[in-house]
């Protein structure tokens, strides 16, 4: 069962007013596998509701302010084109949007992005998963982990992200993303509705015993350095919950995920 934040003895904070969708999957599993692992999840319940404004979506900045100069660039216009982001969805029969999933090494993104993936596809949604792993193969394959580069990567991959939220798909980008000031640059990208974090919230003893890459053993010893959660930090986000103490394989959490784009109106168009 999935507690949402302020339903229950605790009274909101805040922080449980967040303007923006959170959703935090966490275990105390002390072993590796499926079974007999330990979920409870909880919501941070958004507090906006979800409005039509497509074509915000685009780059949730008005076309005066995008002309003339962006970054580095100087005398350029945005080309508006007549089929936007409303069209494609109503195309799609769906909401693009971005789902982040943040957490160790370890902690089962890449498992619960293909979970998810592999629900929303059988209720025929279209979803495209950004794996950090695997955009290290190509377009960020310039890139390493010190603190500049995982924040390029970052930035790059929620760019990217936000194109295919624009394209009207449901768009889950897979990274560690450590630093709590680069999920938010990534965040700030899109409508806040269109952003939805879900945080892997497993202890780094539980990730340092799957190892499945062996990466921390090496990290331990010495041969990898810089490594997430070893001599390289992790910021969590900022959140307080309230705990249901049930037991979650990925494909539970994936179905806590779907239940939620469902009830938000993602799964329409
Ligand atoms: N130093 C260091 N720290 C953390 N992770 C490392 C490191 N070196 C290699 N790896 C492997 O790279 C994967 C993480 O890549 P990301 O692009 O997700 O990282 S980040 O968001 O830029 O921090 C990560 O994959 P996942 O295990 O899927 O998270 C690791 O396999
Ligand atoms: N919910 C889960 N319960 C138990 N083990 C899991 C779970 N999700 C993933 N795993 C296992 O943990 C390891 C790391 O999962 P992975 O998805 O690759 O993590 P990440 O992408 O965060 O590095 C894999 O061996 C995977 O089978």
């Amino acid at each position: 069962m999935a507690a949402i934040q302020g339903a229950g003895p605790f009274s909101p904070s805040p922080l449980a007013k967040s303007r923006f969708a959170r959703i935090v999957l966490e275990t105390n599993a002390t072993r590796i596998g499926l079974h007999g692992v330990d979920f409870r999840s909880s919501f941070l319940k958004p507090i906006k509701a979800m409005a039509n404004d497509c074509g915000a979506a685009v780059s949730g900045k008005n076309l005066s302010q995008m002309a003339k100069t962006v970054g580095k660039a100087t005398n350029i216009v945005w080309h508006k084109c007549s089929v936007d982001k409303c069209d494609r969805q109503q195309l799609l029969e769906q909401k693009g949007c971005v789902i982040w999933m943040t957490g160790l090494s370890g902690s089962g993104k890449s498992t619960l992005a293909c979970a998810l993936s592999r629900g929303l596809h059988a209720r025929g949604k279209l979803t495209y998963i950004l794996d950090g792993d695997n955009v290290r193969h190509g377009l960020n394959s310039d890139l390493g982990f010190k603190a500049e580069d995982r924040a390029e990567n970052i930035r790059r991959i929620g760019e990217v992200a936000k194109l295919f939220a624009d394209a009207g798909i449901i768009c889950i980008a897979s990274l560690i993303s450590p630093y709590r000031k680069d999920r938010d640059a990534c965040r700030a990208l899109l409508p806040e509705r269109d952003f939805i974090e879900v945080f892997l919230d497993v202890p780094l003893e539980v990730c340092e015993a799957r190892d499945p890459k062996g990466l921390y053993k090496l990290a331990r010893s010495g041969k990898i350095k810089g490594f997430t959660g070893i001599d390289d930090p992790y910021e969590p986000p900022i959140v307080l919950r309230q705990k249901a103490g049930n037991c979650f394989p990925p494909s539970a959490m994936a179905e806590t995920v779907i239940s939620y784009l469902e009830e938000k109106g993602y799964l329409q168009a």
